[in-house]
């Protein structure tokens, strides 16, 4: 097709890792469907991507370029942590519609470049639909976590009129209070308060982030469609009640295995990763026997204390189980970030630690047998598609959520508690890994890594591209 006459997608993620992954993947899945693709970073992002991925890489194809907005926020003095998202939220909802204002117009004014003719935004950068409006073009918004994680946001003003947030009290964070059932989101039954994404544990009217996810899945109601990392089989129950609020639902998911389908080998050299990935520990995977080894590995915004990594390492040693951990430099609040002293010599056999790796190839390495996660969708999604069972320890947002499905629903799921202790850590990791209980939670894990195979998103891209993207633009 002639360059100017292609249709063009201006793709613009949240900037976090977690949200930059599966927007990429659906970039490079409109690119190999003939679209010409403009991928906007935040110039903080951008710049962590162009060290660990190479300008040459990222200045590759014509077709598929990359573009620039300011986050709001002022730079951060380490070039690779990720930001404060409560403050990202904010900068990007109050000041980034001017930038992306003008960098459309000047788009439109390239005369290398064809005509913007859709926009797919990530749900909660909601900001881009006064731009689309602007414009008279069509725009798509992809919701990056969970289903059943969305349906929970959609609630939260439910939540509100029902005077369960905010907290009346500080106490009922920790008086039991949060074990309440909550029988009112359809679909999702027997989910108790702690189940449900984190922000509503305030007792803060105003909570930044409560407000923040209300108003972001409310303006949602406007865009074109909305698109769900997710697919059919496993979270069925919820899209269905998704559809009768949202005019329309696409689950396009597991967007990292349906790209594989679809993605032309000319994009798949392009990684998504801001930080440099260690090949390394593949290497060390290929002397471990299959389905021996734990790996641990929190995404890309937990942050624990230094007594929760002691508590870490001590159940990862005592457990006696091979491991590949990654902790990543801004992994542990605080100044005391030492593993604690005899644990690297107790392990030296059998654990390997690294600070950033190449994530879905180390799940899907036959050596791997669980995944101690934090519970990320990405991460969630990766490991169900991996058919690799899951020990959780939910951080925030919601993966609370996701835990509860892993562990209640899907049938491959362990919890650890939030407080963290090094018994429980051992108990469940051995669990997993050696009894007969495990086993069971692995084959079923299998089972839904054949289910994700044969999933209708790619159906569902198809109907996403000719009856949304390329009929409203009259390509
Ligand atoms: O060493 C690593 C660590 C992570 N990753 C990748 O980084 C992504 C991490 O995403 P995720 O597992 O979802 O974790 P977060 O970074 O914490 O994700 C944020 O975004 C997700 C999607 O919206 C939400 O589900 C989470 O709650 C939110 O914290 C995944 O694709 C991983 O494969 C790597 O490639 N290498």
């Amino acid at each position: 097709m002639n360059m100017m006459n292609k249709p063009h997608a201006v793709c613009i993620p949240f900037p976090a890792q977690g949200h930059i992954n599966p927007m990429l993947k659906v970039a490079k899945i409109l690119h190999s469907k003939g679209f010409h693709i403009t991928f906007v970073n935040t110039e903080y992002n951008h710049q962590r991507f162009v060290k660990s991925q190479g300008l040459d890489t990222l200045n590759k194809y014509p077709s598929f370029q990359f573009e620039t907005i300011p986050d709001g926020l002022p730079p951060p003095k380490n070039l690779d942590v990720t930001q404060d998202i409560p403050s990202l939220c904010k900068s990007t909802s109050e000041t980034c519609l001017e930038p992306f204002n003008a960098l459309l117009s000047k788009l439109n004014h390239t005369s290398t470049t064809p005509p913007v003719s859709c926009i797919v935004s990530d749900l909660v950068m909601s900001f881009t639909l006064d731009a689309a409006d602007k414009l008279g073009i069509p725009e798509v918004v992809l919701w990056t976590a969970s289903a059943c994680g969305l349906l929970a946001y959609v609630h939260y003003t439910t939540l509100r009129q029902l005077g369960l947030f905010p907290l009346k009290d500080s106490a009922d964070l920790t008086n039991g209070y949060l074990d309440t059932i909550v029988d009112f989101i359809p679909s999702m039954k027997g989910l108790r308060l702690k189940d449900l994404p984190t922000f509503i544990r305030s007792t803060d009217q105003n909570e930044i982030m409560v407000n923040f996810c209300i108003r972001e899945t409310a303006r949602a109601k406007k865009a074109s469609a909305v698109l769900l990392n997710t697919f059919e089989d496993l979270e069925h129950q919820v899209i269905t009640e998704l559809s009768s609020i949202y005019p329309l639902v696409l689950p396009i998911g597991p967007l990292h295995t349906v790209a594989n389908n679809i993605i032309e080998k000319d994009v798949t050299f392009m990684g998504s990763s801001l930080w440099h990935e260690d090949t390394k520990c593949l290497k060390w995977l290929e002397s471990k026997k299959a389905n021996s080894v734990v790996f641990v590995n929190f995404g890309s915004i937990t942050v624990m204390t230094p007594e929760q990594l002691v508590e870490f390492s001590w159940g990862l040693a005592n457990s006696n189980q091979s491991f590949l951990w990654v902790i990543r430099p801004d992994l542990v609040s605080g100044d005391s970030k030492m593993l604690p002293s005899g644990f690297i010599e107790e392990t030296r056999e059998r654990g390997m630690l690294t600070s950033w790796c190449p994530q879905q190839k180390v799940l899907n390495h036959p050596s791997i047998g669980g995944f101690l996660t934090h519970c990320g969708w990405n991460s969630t999604l990766e490991s169900i598609s991996s058919g690799v069972p899951v020990i959780c320890w939910p951080f925030f947002a919601e993966q609370q959520t996701n835990c509860w499905y892993c562990c209640n629903q899907w049938g491959i799921g362990l919890e650890i508690d939030s407080d963290v202790k090094r018994k429980q850590v051992e108990k469940l990791v051995r669990y997993l890994m050696v009894e007969e209980k495990g086993k069971e939670m692995r084959k079923m894990a299998m089972v839904w890594k054949e289910r994700s195979e044969s999933s209708s998103s790619l159906f569902n891209i198809d109907k996403l591209i000719n009856q949304v993207l390329l009929q409203s633009s009259g390509k």
